[in-house]
């Protein structure tokens, strides 16, 4: 855990962008994909610059990305506390714990937090952001947005037939923004490998229990191709009615 320093910790956001979108059909990495007439990860972006407590942005680019350059021309130097890294692995946990590494180097302590959060959720209201880190703020450990889960889940055979049908009670899906601090998620990614798909996993590898906090049906990941329409319909709808979904289970 980490210890008390005396010094208020701060909020950062780190968002991973390296990805290839290959479930996504798209001609180009979904997150360049035009949404409403900005690429997915401008509305990302824009929902986690509304959120007055984060203190600066670390966007996570592969280093070959030409697009992120080309579609948000001087993102940057727009506006203090826009950072980019071109330090993208081959996994998402390999993007996040290289981002972290660039934070670090950016003057990030490891007691700071670090909201770690999805280009692909471009649907995110600042305002569930808010209810994360007025949740975790004091948490010994951190937390993420995720929903309790709404419908009865199955296990597959590998025929494409249902196998089982698993209890559902207690079970939820994990959303993004996930909130950890700087050392302690760093030091949980390193010891739980590429394998881990959430910054969740990496600190229960190490024994923790993340707290688990009220997302939003909204925030969904674009993943895949039907998505986009639903992305672009609800991005075109407005912003999303305030207040937590109520949580009934
Ligand atoms: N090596 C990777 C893989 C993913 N991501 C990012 O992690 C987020 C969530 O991952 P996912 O939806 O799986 O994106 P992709 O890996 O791009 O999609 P796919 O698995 O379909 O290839 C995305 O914002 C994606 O850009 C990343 O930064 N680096
Ligand atoms: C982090 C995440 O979005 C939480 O649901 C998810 O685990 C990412 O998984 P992916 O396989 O990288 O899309």
């Amino acid at each position: 855990m980490t210890q008390p320093t005396g010094r208020m910790p701060r909020c950062f956001a780190l968002v991973p962008c390296a990805g290839v979108g290959a479930r996504s059909g798209a001609d180009r990495p979904k997150q360049y994909v035009p949404l409403g007439g900005r690429p997915m990860v401008a509305h990302t972006l824009a929902a986690l610059a509304a959120v007055p407590r984060i203190e600066a942005t670390l966007v996570v680019l592969s280093d070959d990305d030409a697009l992120f350059d080309e579609l948000l021309p001087g993102w940057a130097a727009g506006a203090p506390g826009r950072w980019l890294a071109r330090c993208g692995g081959a996994t998402r946990a390999a993007t996040v714990a290289n981002g972290l590494g660039a934070l670090h180097a950016q003057g990030v302590h490891d007691d700071d937090w670090v909201l770690v959060h999805d280009a692909a959720r471009c649907l995110l209201q600042p305002e569930w952001v808010e209810r994360l880190i007025d949740a975790c703020i004091a948490d010994p450990v951190g937390g993420l947005l995720a929903l309790p889960l709404a419908d009865t889940l199955k296990q597959a055979d590998a025929d494409g037939r249902v196998a089982a049908t698993v209890d559902r009670a207690g079970k939820w899906a994990a959303q993004t923004p996930q909130m950890f601090r700087l050392g302690a998620l760093r030091r949980a990614l390193a010891e739980a490998g590429d394998a881990v798909t959430d910054e969740a996993s990496a600190l229960e590898a190490v024994g923790q229990a993340p707290r688990l906090v009220v997302g939003d049906a909204l925030n969904f990941k674009v993943t895949y191709p039907g998505d986009f329409g639903l992305a672009a319909r609800l991005l075109g709808a407005g912003p999303a009615p305030a207040g937590p979904q109520e949580n009934t289970r």
